[in-house]
């Protein structure tokens, strides 16, 4: 692992690192957060997921979200992933903003020519926890994940399939349905093929009606976003999961989009909800 970058913050200290990754065959970036308690020596800290969201790299969280105060204040490690292999120049790749590069939707992908490196869902469940576990002081019996728009699908769909690893999800105006909407159709269409049965498998919606989750799941969703209607549909979320008995608040949020702005403005609510389910 290579260091980019690290500065004090908040008593802590922000880093950007790079490693070479098995999984996508691709050198990979993220960032860490490290909160002042990771470097008292009082012990490994809980790690905390960030999945960003389409056109994103690891750097839109650590600059925009103002969270280091929060993951300070609780003694958090936060990591937040870059969102799709790069370095690549594969047929497409670089043509739109919701397919390819910063598009990796966190699926494994099953189709040429993504599939030898877009394999996202391997590469943040898999790879990557064990390069986060052997550089920083970290519980990893103890990890929660959020996420915006794509990365809040991303948050769902690895909290909702691996709930033993997470023990606390939440998400800021999430892509819940993807499998029913124009950007995980495209995406889904590209990675995984035309058989739709094999799109379940990353589709919060379809994932949480036959789960067993039982932790809050915490939403947060700006009125004013204008991709609300057209590729979010969280209410489609909240039903599947009453359905199923999982539980789930979708807060409405008057007047935000789906900026960093809003998810800013709620950033410590949702680190505290994370903090408090990982305190346990
Ligand atoms: N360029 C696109 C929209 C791109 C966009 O809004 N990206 C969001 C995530 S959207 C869902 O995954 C984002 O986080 N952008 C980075 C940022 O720093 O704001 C368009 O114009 O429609």
């Amino acid at each position: 692992m290579e260091t980019l970058s690290e500065n004090r913050c908040c008593g802590g200290v922000q880093g950007v690192y790079r490693h070479e990754s098995t999984v996508t065959g691709t050198p990979m970036q993220f960032s860490v957060y490290r909160p002042p308690q990771a470097a008292t020596g009082a012990g490994p800290v809980p790690v905390l997921w960030w999945l960003s969201g389409l056109t994103c790299t690891e750097e839109n969280f650590t600059t925009k979200a103002g969270a280091q105060r929060y993951a300070a204040q609780h003694g958090l490690v936060v990591v937040a992933p870059d969102t799709s292999p790069r370095g690549l120049d594969l047929p497409g790749e670089h043509d739109t903003y919701d397919f390819g590069s910063g598009a990796g939707f966190y699926v494994d992908a099953t189709q040429e020519p993504w599939s030898r490196h877009y394999r996202m869902h391997s590469y943040i469940t898999e790879e990557l926890p064990v390069v986060i576990g052997e550089h920083f002081s970290v519980d990893m019996t103890r990890q929660g994940i959020f996420g915006h728009s794509m990365g809040g699908h991303g948050a769902l769909v690895l909290a909702l399939r691996h709930p033993a690893r997470y023990r606390s999800v939440s998400a800021f105006a999430p892509i819940v349905a993807p499998s029913r909407v124009p950007w995980g159709e495209k995406a889904f269409t590209g990675y995984l093929g035309e058989d739709r049965a094999a799109w379940a498998n990353y589709d919060a919606t379809a994932l949480v009606a036959d789960s067993d989750w039982r932790t809050p799941i915490l939403i947060d969703q700006g009125d004013a976003d204008t991709f609300l209607g057209t590729q979010l549909t969280p209410e489609l979320f909240v039903e599947a999961a009453q359905t199923a008995g999982v539980p789930v608040t979708l807060r409405m949020q008057p007047g935000y989009d789906h900026s960093y702005y809003f998810m800013a403005t709620f950033m410590g609510e949702h680190i505290a909800h994370h903090a408090r389910l990982l305190a346990i």
